[in-house]
């Protein structure tokens, strides 16, 4: 199967309108704003600067060019000169200013939006990253971010510039020309109306076509990532297929965005156009009768050349503001997504402790789910001791090992450590109790040093650190980093994919160990071993940690057998815990697990080649 687009969560929908939308960004611009604000200023100073030239025109044309040079006084002409000139260098020059002031502040802004996006997606439990897709959040933490800046920047300044000149050049119009400058104003009325017919189209296909690149960059992630399986089953021609779909619904949203765009352009082009041709119609009457002088006719038109300017521009403008509304929506629609797993507002320590985990009356219900995964789970995991975990595959091993390290919240009872409920500790200090490693292993795009230290404190000096290190990497039989072309320094790409899936593992198992916590959950972290590895690492793993109580997802009869006790999850409870011989001597839904575990492992075996080979 090719990578299809991943159904997207229904968006919530602003139901705000454009101005309170983006007003939802002013404490991310705050520390921006004096510079904004001054940029604004120097924006609407180069307005004014160029709405000044057709004054000093005017004067030029009634005063100097009537009277000094019909009398060959060419001197009268320096200053009207020279102050447009000073006007012109004044709106150059104030143009550069703005953009030196904008365009700091708004790398700055846009660079905050992304770091506080990246940190609530990091808190966010893992049942959202299991609903949103890895594209959508790449483009509104890439795509969308860059539309705001660029609107900050640019978009918000010359709309808020188009609107003051508009309408002080409208004023000025009206100052100029009286009931000329009406007919002008009353070309204001289509633009308005065709502004509006716009914005209500050009929203919806804004959206659109940002939805769409995000799903189009899930598709390359995917297609990327998932490389392997698309080449190994001769599926790259398919994605391919599937991709270029995706992307050409994309260019057909953006024609769509570009075709309305250009009507919307051409329209605001044509009518203040139009409108000044009609003015100058009545406008040479009017100066031919006598009712305008010649100079404020020229004032009138070069005034409405400025004005002119923005009305073209406000499809631009427009756009660019709904383009960043919609950036607004889709990067609202993340962060306002709440966070259950907070701090407590008043924790407790964790205290020293030997890692005592209880799990009593436990139920658990995924948010899109009917029914609880688990009902009334009591298990007590003794400190120092390992319990393995078995149950037919979907009875819900995974949710229960992710409850302890608080990745999920239970829905009903409580999960203690140390006599503590989870919830009532820091989460800091959950993690730092607790160290997990699953069953598929996800590796950094770093070193083997970072990637298996990752849980380690960074405090610890730095000899400590190295010891920690190379403990872990023998426990987790994990002596290959040496073979490594830089050894533990090698930087393994990205997610390992560099080294084989045992490996992989072992690194993984490898971080957990070194974190030397109190509490090891181990989601079938060995699946992808050979038996002799398997064994090797466990003995080692009972030797090193023996202070270390252990949760152990099983799926492998070895695995079972290596555990001090065994715990049975079946519909949603723990049917009994014992030995692994009490538990075949006693229970008929044990017996049966263990059969099927034993049928699954003989039928995969030959998948697993001897580790020693890789
Ligand atoms: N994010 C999720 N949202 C909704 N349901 C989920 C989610 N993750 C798992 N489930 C469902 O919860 C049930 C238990 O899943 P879980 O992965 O805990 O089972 P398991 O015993 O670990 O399975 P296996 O042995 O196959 O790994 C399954 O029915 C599964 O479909």
């Amino acid at each position: 199967m090719p990578p299809v687009p991943p159904e997207r969560p229904a968006p919530a929908g602003s139901q705000l309108g454009t101005i309170a939308s983006v007003l939802r960004l002013l404490p991310a611009v705050r520390p921006a704003l004096p510079r904004l604000v001054a940029g604004l200023l120097a924006s609407l100073g180069a307005s004014l600067a160029a709405l000044a030239i057709p004054r000093v025109l005017q004067r030029l044309v009634e005063g100097p060019l009537a009277q000094g040079v019909a009398a060959h006084d060419y001197a009268a002409l320096l200053w009207p000169t020279l102050a447009v000139l000073g006007l012109g260098v004044t709106e150059a020059g104030l143009i550069l200013l703005r953009r030196n002031l904008v365009m700091y502040p708004g790398t700055r802004v846009e660079a905050a939006l992304r770091t506080q996006l990246f940190r609530h997606l990091q808190q966010l439990p893992a049942a959202f990253h299991d609903r949103w897709s890895g594209g959508q959040l790449l483009s509104r933490s890439m795509g969308d971010l860059g539309l705001l800046r660029r609107w900050l920047v640019f978009g918000l300044l010359q709309l808020v510039v188009s609107t003051v000149t508009i309408a002080v050049g409208v004023a000025l119009l009206l100052a100029t020309a009286g009931w000329l400058g009406l007919v002008y104003l009353a070309g204001a009325i289509p633009v308005t109306i065709i502004a509006f017919r716009f914005s209500r189209r050009y929203r919806v296909i804004a959206r659109l076509s940002q939805d769409q690149s995000g799903d189009l960059a899930n598709t390359v992630e995917e297609s990327v990532h998932g490389i392997r399986v698309l080449k190994a089953f001769g599926r790259g021609e398919d994605a391919l297929e599937s991709f270029s779909g995706q992307a050409e619904e994309l260019r057909r949203t953006e024609i769509r965005k570009a075709g309305n765009q250009a009507t919307v352009t051409t329209a605001l082009q044509l009518i203040p156009e139009l409108t000044l041709a009609v003015c100058l119609v009545l406008g040479v009457w009017q100066a031919a009768e006598g009712q305008l002088s010649v100079g404020a006719l020229v004032a009138f038109f070069l005034t409405a050349a400025v004005v002119n300017g923005p009305v073209v521009d406000l499809g631009m403008t427009l756009s660019m503001t709904l383009n960043a509304r919609t950036a607004v929506d889709r990067y609202f629609e993340v962060m306002d997504t709440p966070n259950p797993l907070t701090d407590p507002v008043d924790p407790v320590e964790l205290g020293e402790g030997r890692g005592h985990v209880v799990l009593r009356d436990v139920g658990f219900r995924y948010d899109d789910a009917q029914e609880p995964v688990l009902a009334g789970v009591d298990l007590e995991l003794p400190a120092g001791t390992t319990t393995a975990l078995v149950g037919l595959t979907g009875s819900g091993k995974s949710t229960l090992a992710m409850l302890v390290p608080r990745l999920a919240d239970v829905t009903t009872g409580a999960v203690e450590i140390d006599g503590h409920d989870v919830r009532h500790l820091r989460r800091h200090d959950v993690r730092r109790a607790v160290a997990v490693a699953f069953e598929d292993p996800t590796l950094f795009s770093a070193s083997v040093r970072d990637n298996v230290l990752l849980g380690v404190d960074d405090d610890l000096p730095p000899e400590a650190r190295e010891e920690r290190l190379h403990e872990a990497a023998e426990v987790a039989q994990a002596g290959f980093v040496h073979d490594l072309p830089h050894g533990v320094d090698t930087r393994i790409g990205e997610e390992g994919l560099s080294l084989s899936g045992g490996q992989r593992q072992r690194l993984a198992l490898a971080r957990a160990v070194a974190a030397r916590p109190r509490v090891l959950v181990l989601d079938d972290p060995l699946s992808a071993l050979d038996v002799t590895t398997e064994e090797a690492v466990t003995a080692r793993l009972r030797q090193v940690l023996e202070r270390t109580t252990s949760l152990i997802v099983a799926h492998r009869p070895s695995t079972v057998a290596l555990a001090d006790r065994v715990a049975v999850l079946a519909e949603g409870r723990i049917r009994a815990v014992g030995t692994h011989r009490e538990l075949l001597a006693a229970d008929d839904h044990y017996r049966y697990v263990i059969a099927s575990l034993e049928a699954d492992w003989q039928s995969s075996e030959h998948d697993h080649e001897p580790e020693a080979t890789r």
